[in-house]
């Protein structure tokens, strides 16, 4: 692992100057500083540990953030370590599943830690096994672009770049060489538990892989670095051509020539789409998939002269003879509502899903409402997701008596545009049982031992 550590530090000319290592005291980026710590003299690096306590383990993980300030003390490491209250933050954001509020705030952390020593790097312990999973999941989920290249190796970060030494380096290697140097890293039991996609393709995919080829992590990475290369390069071409095709270029409004458009070759056509969209919504809604990109350029070559499509958060994409307009259209309805299978995986038009699943085995915690489970015994069939309507009022878990959905938007803080898009859960008889993302009914029940249950889950797609 030494000399692939110090080839990837050559390679990227990581010498004389300030890194700042994210430690959480896990395996990944204990080794991580340890080996850059073996480094610090020769390449007169300036190494400075940050860690963040999340506070959502209460004391478990002020314990680990009191284990990572120990270790540096006594290996003489500058360490910046904070608490912030990412439940906190995470209520004042619903809109934000727990897991995107943590890096959130972690990253704005790392970017104060990186001013205020002037750091130039920021290493961060994402490995090899990571980065093949990250690849699967965004093929199988329909990724647009570069995110089909994973976890990129290094990238620009506020005025440095954050490098990711591992990607060459399997989960199994790390662990052996924390054993082989006497680390005692601390593990985070509810890495386990927050990511259950992840966890799926960990479970199931992964040991295939490695059996079919032991360094499968390693021609990922390699499909990982080139890929990245040739989309850049395709990039540069598509803005160079998409320039010329272009009737009319506005903030709100793009205007396409199809003629002049068809006569570019399909790679520029597909990423010069993507360009127009990327234009266009000023935050890319993650709902946005390969999948849109297909169906515009199936509109744009069929013989019919008109037609339209509807993408997310309100952008109308009409077709009229030799035009293609992008808008965004004003008051669009925004009301839906849909049966949920059991087992299901349901795309939600504000950008979401919601997964079902029947599990045997309850959850002994749970934590936030990203989360809803209940027993399968008690549930209502059918199970509905809808939008809100006027009126709707649900039974809050541990309050008596029943609350508005309107004043829980309020409460909340939800912009207007995103509360006639928010999902609300509904089972057959009518009780409201879930806000995704913001409050759970009475309903919810967990950590039973007995009888199947129904896990309920709201992520980003
Ligand atoms: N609480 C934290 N404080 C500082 N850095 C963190 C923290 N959590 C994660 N990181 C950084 O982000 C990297 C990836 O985090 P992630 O949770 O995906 O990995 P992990 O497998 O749990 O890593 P580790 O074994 O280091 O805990 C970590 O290796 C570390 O560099």
């Amino acid at each position: 692992m030494l000399e692939r550590f110090r080839t990837f530090l050559n390679v990227n000319d990581i010498k004389d100057a300030t890194v700042v290592i994210g430690v959480s005291g896990g395996p990944d980026s204990l080794a991580l500083l340890h080996l850059f710590m073996r480094f610090q003299q020769s390449l007169r690096l300036s190494i400075i540990a940050a860690h963040v306590d999340h506070m959502f383990r209460g004391s478990q993980s002020e314990e680990e953030m009191e284990f990572v300030k120990h270790y540096c003390r006594s290996n003489g490491i500058l360490c910046e370590a904070v608490q912030l209250n990412v439940p906190d933050f995470a209520r004042k954001h619903p809109e934000m599943s727990a897991q995107n509020a943590a890096r959130e705030c972690r990253y704005s952390f790392y970017s104060k830690v990186m001013e205020k020593h002037d750091g130039a790097f920021l290493a961060l312990g994402h490995h090899g096994d990571d980065q093949v999973e990250t690849i699967l999941m965004r093929m199988t989920r329909g990724g647009l672009g570069a995110s089909i290249a994973g976890i990129p190796e290094i990238r620009e970060f506020n005025s440095g770049k954050i490098i990711r030494p591992f990607l060459s380096f399997t989960k199994d290697q790390i662990l052996a060489y924390c054993l082989e140097h006497g680390l005692s890293p601390r593990f985070d039991p509810s890495n386990e538990k927050q990511d259950y996609t992840r966890n799926r393709f960990r479970k199931h995919v992964l040991p295939f892989l490695k059996e079919e080829n032991p360094k499968v992590h390693e021609r990922f990475q390699f499909f990982s670095r080139t890929f990245r290369e040739d989309e850049q390069f395709l990039q540069e071409l598509t803005i160079e051509k998409l320039n010329t095709v272009l009737k009319r270029k506005e903030k709100n409004e793009i205007e396409l020539n199809i003629e002049m458009f068809k006569t570019l070759p399909m790679p520029l056509q597909r990423r010069g789409i993507q360009l127009i969209l990327n234009y266009l919504y000023e935050d890319i809604p993650s709902s946005l998939s390969s999948i849109h990109i297909e169906s515009l350029q199936s509109l744009l070559s069929q013989k019919h002269p008109s037609g339209s499509l509807d993408y997310p958060d309100g952008l109308k994409v009409i077709k009229s003879y030799q035009t293609c307009l992008f808008t965004f259209e004003q008051n669009t309805d925004q009301s839906y509502e849909m049966q949920v299978q059991i087992p299901s995986r349901t795309a939600l038009p504000n950008g979401y899903i919601i997964t079902c699943e029947i599990s045997d085995r309850s959850p002994d915690v749970l934590s936030g409402n990203h989360v809803f489970v209940m027993p399968y015994s008690s549930l209502n069939k059918p199970l509905l997701i809808r939008t809100r309507r006027q009126g709707d009022k649900i039974k809050l878990k541990g309050m008596n008596g029943t609350k508005k959905v309107k004043d829980i938007f309020i409460d909340a803080k939800v912009p207007i545009n995103k509360r006639n898009s928010w999902p609300v859960l509904e089972d057959g008889s009518g009780n409201i049982l879930w806000l995704p993302g913001l409050k759970k009914s009475s309903f919810e029940e967990y950590g039973l031992t007995e009888g199947d249950c129904i896990v309920l889950e709201y992520k980003e797609q």
